[in-house]
């Protein structure tokens, strides 16, 4: 397999190869045992997938009409980069963090997704627009008089996973990771070997060999 050569190639290799149950065990492995997002944070479809750079942004609850409606909010979709992921954590979940016009914001700049611990709204017109959103599901109250961005590529902690202006972001239907940016290259390179591994175990297995038999050759589960 070749190395990527920059991160749009690291991107497709990834989405291509690997998913996040190989992942997340090389981080355990490497002793960063908290680096999913609550299991709650889901794909819309199960079939998405996503890969790309963390671009965290930070909200926060307001109560009521706002001299400011939404906040950095515009300001923080207006300066999202190509393969950047949106994603947005903060305040109470009393409303919609993410919807139609967002998604045609950030997909239109390049981005390569959003994960938001919230909800989403729009489903309909999301969908149509074919483009990875992982939230916790669907409801359709209005922003502007419940949240606001305060803040965003800044460090944010969704319970406890923090996430880092450009963290690499891995999604599909098991779960959303966090692998911070200095462990990216050995997590990408030992996670495609242990896929490698799966697949030959299952073959195994498939062909006779019991459970106690593979786990002893190869020392994958
Ligand atoms: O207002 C919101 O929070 C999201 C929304 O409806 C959109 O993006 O179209
Ligand atoms: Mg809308």
């Amino acid at each position: 397999m070749s190395i990527p050569k920059n991160d749009l190639e690291l991107f497709e290799l990834m989405k291509r190869e690997l998913y996040t149950p190989v992942i997340g065990d090389i981080l355990d492995d490497l002793g960063r045992f908290h680096q999913f997002l609550p299991a709650a944070v889901q794909p819309m479809k199960e079939h998405m997938v996503l890969a790309g750079r963390a671009m965290p942004v930070n909200m926060i609850d307001v109560y009521g009409k706002q001299d400011k409606p939404f906040g950095l909010l515009t300001d923080a979709l207006d300066q999202l980069q190509p393969g950047e992921v949106y994603v947005a954590h903060g305040g109470h979940m009393r409303c919609a963090y993410w919807g139609e016009i967002l998604t045609a914001t950030a997909r239109t700049r390049g981005a390569a997704g959003a994960v938001v611990n919230g909800y989403h709204r729009d489903t309909p017109q999301v969908l149509e627009q074919n483009w990875p959103v992982f939230s916790r599901g669907r409801f359709a109250q209005d922003s502007s008089v419940r949240t606001k961005v305060v803040d965003y590529r800044c460090p944010i902690e969704v319970e406890g996973v923090w996430i880092n202006p450009g963290d690499l972001i891995f999604a599909d239907q098991d779960g959303v990771l966090v692998i911070p940016r200095e462990l990216e290259a050995e997590v990408v390179e030992r996670a495609l070997e242990k896929a490698k591994g799966e697949k030959l175990v299952r073959k195994e297995i498939e062909a006779g060999l019991s459970s106690t038999a593979a786990f002893q050759k190869y020392g994958i589960l």
